[in-house]
């Protein structure tokens, strides 16, 4: 399929606005070992109604971003595949979009600016969408990967109006979309009272991610309204999960129909 210029800002600013609720896969190049095994174990995803993937991780210690990425494009059909980098050489132009991260709950300059500084110039070579999103670490339990790697402190669940301070200064800056993360493999989720806060005070696309390993996770999340959902972890350790919480998110949209 040709890329189209804002083939997903639509994507994310429909479910938004018809409050649908949204899909994104998490791959970590970092865990495939067999880009063989992990096709076959994947190739049907391209019929399904997953709305995004995504790729990218905290750290890559395979050097196979690349070869991922394109193989991930090989099998996603006209689902678009996303870049979401944990440093600016995750970067390829195979993929249609990239999420312009800033690490806007910690004050490392180097994860508010200095990765989009080394980035920006290959990106603008690129034809590749670009999606401003402030990314927000929210977690009061866990030592996680984007904490280790970033070296800042994490949000707390327990102050949700410096979470709302923090998601209305990244869109006072621009940002078209927010992302409230827990971090990779979380044991507990963002908390639904900071999820809501926020939807209500910023009127924007809401990603949540983190810890959403079951189903039940997965509609608080929505519930409490998260417009697009990422689980990464599960699915890696148990594939079938992709199948499940897709038929979540159905069940979610199809019940939205009848009310
Ligand atoms: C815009 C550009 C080019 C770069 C932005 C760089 C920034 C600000 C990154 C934010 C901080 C960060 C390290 C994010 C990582 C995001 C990510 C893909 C996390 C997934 O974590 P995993 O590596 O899967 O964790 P585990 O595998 O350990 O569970
Ligand atoms: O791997 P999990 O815990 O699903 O987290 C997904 C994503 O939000 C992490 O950056
Ligand atoms: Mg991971």
């Amino acid at each position: 399929m040709l890329k189209s210029k804002n083939r997903i800002s639509k994507i994310l600013q429909k479910l938004h606005s018809a409050q649908r609720k949204g899909l994104a896969w998490l791959i970590d190049p970092d865990k495939i070992a067999c880009l063989k095994a992990f096709q076959d174990t994947f190739d049907w995803v391209a019929e399904s109604d997953l709305d995004l993937i995504f790729v990218g991780g905290s750290q890559l210690g395979r050097d196979n971003f690349v070869e991922v990425v394109r193989k991930v494009k090989s099998i996603s059909g006209d689902i678009p595949v996303v870049l979401f980098p944990g440093s600016s050489f995750q970067v390829d132009d195979q993929a249609d979009g990239i999420l312009f991260l800033s690490l806007l709950s910690g004050r490392n300059p180097e994860y508010l600016i200095g990765q989009q500084v080394q980035a920006a110039p290959r990106i603008n070579q690129m034809d590749i969408e670009v999606l401003p999103t402030a990314y927000l670490l929210v977690n009061d339990q866990d030592q996680t990967s984007v904490q280790n790697v970033s070296q800042t402190t994490p949000l707390s669940n327990a102050a949700p109006d410096f979470v709302e301070a923090t998601a209305l200064a990244g869109k006072f800056l621009g940002m078209d979309y927010c992302y409230l993360e827990a971090g990779s493999g979380a044991s507990i989720p963002v908390a639904q009272q900071v999820i809501s806060q926020v939807k209500s005070a910023i009127d924007a696309p809401l990603i949540v991610g983190g810890g959403i390993d079951t189903v039940d996770k997965a509609n608080r999340a929505f519930y409490a309204g998260a417009d697009l959902i990422v689980v990464g972890n599960a699915i890696e350790k148990d594939p079938g999960f992709l199948a499940e919480v897709l038929a979540c998110k159905s069940f979610r949209n199809a019940s939205l129909n009848v009310n």
